[in-house]
């Protein structure tokens, strides 16, 4: 079994059903079972800053599929969730990005193992850091809560909890 850490996202109402259909049809997977979720967390926009708030949040799976199968069925549930592709970094119905896989690192042109730019991102670290705070992200040589530290306080600020995760359906 492999241990991954899934981060989800939506601006585009409503937001919360999209991360709860999202969680069902991961589970409809026999291959996946989600040990951990966290809160749910609403999020200041990044990039693209003209655009409204998102919906934020990290799931722990366990898998037997391979990372480029766990990407098919993330881009599987994006597509069943009517993401469009538009503005890089705008507005979507569902986003699931693929942060880790084991301790694995890898790059290929489909898949990039730890996600490239989640050291940077508070949105990210900080639901990461509420169910996984000690994991070591080995190509940073730095643990979940140093990249939170490094964080700026601005960014922080950005992200407030927006739904516990023990009221999140499990
Ligand atoms: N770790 C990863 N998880 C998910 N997709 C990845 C990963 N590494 C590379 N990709 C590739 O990134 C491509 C673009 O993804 P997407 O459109 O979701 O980007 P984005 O959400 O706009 O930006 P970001 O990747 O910064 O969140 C996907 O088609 C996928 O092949
Ligand atoms: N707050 C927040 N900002 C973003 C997000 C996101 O999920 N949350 N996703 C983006 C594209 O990957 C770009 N900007």
């Amino acid at each position: 079994m492999n241990t991954v850490y899934i981060a989800l996202g939506t601006n585009i109402e409503p937001r919360e059903d999209h991360l709860k259909e999202a969680l069902r049809l991961l589970m409809a997977h026999s291959e996946i079972t989600i040990e951990k979720v966290s809160s749910i967390y609403e999020t200041a926009p990044v990039g693209y800053t003209d655009q409204a708030d998102f919906l934020n949040m990290v799931v722990h799976v366990h898998t037997s599929d391979s990372p480029v199968e766990l990407l098919d069925k993330c881009q599987e549930i994006e597509q069943q969730l009517g993401r469009k592709r538009g503005v890089r970094f705008g507005p979507r119905t569902i986003d699931l990005d693929i942060l880790l896989y084991n301790h694995e690192n890898s790059k290929t042109e489909r898949l990039i193992i730890p996600h490239p730019r989640m050291h940077q991102r508070a949105f990210v670290l900080i639901p990461l850091y509420e169910i996984a705070p000690t994991i070591l992200i080995q190509a940073l040589g730095k643990n979940v809560k140093e990249l939170v530290r490094e964080l700026p306080e601005t960014d922080i600020k950005d992200v407030r909890i927006w739904m516990q995760s023990g009221s999140v359906e499990e």
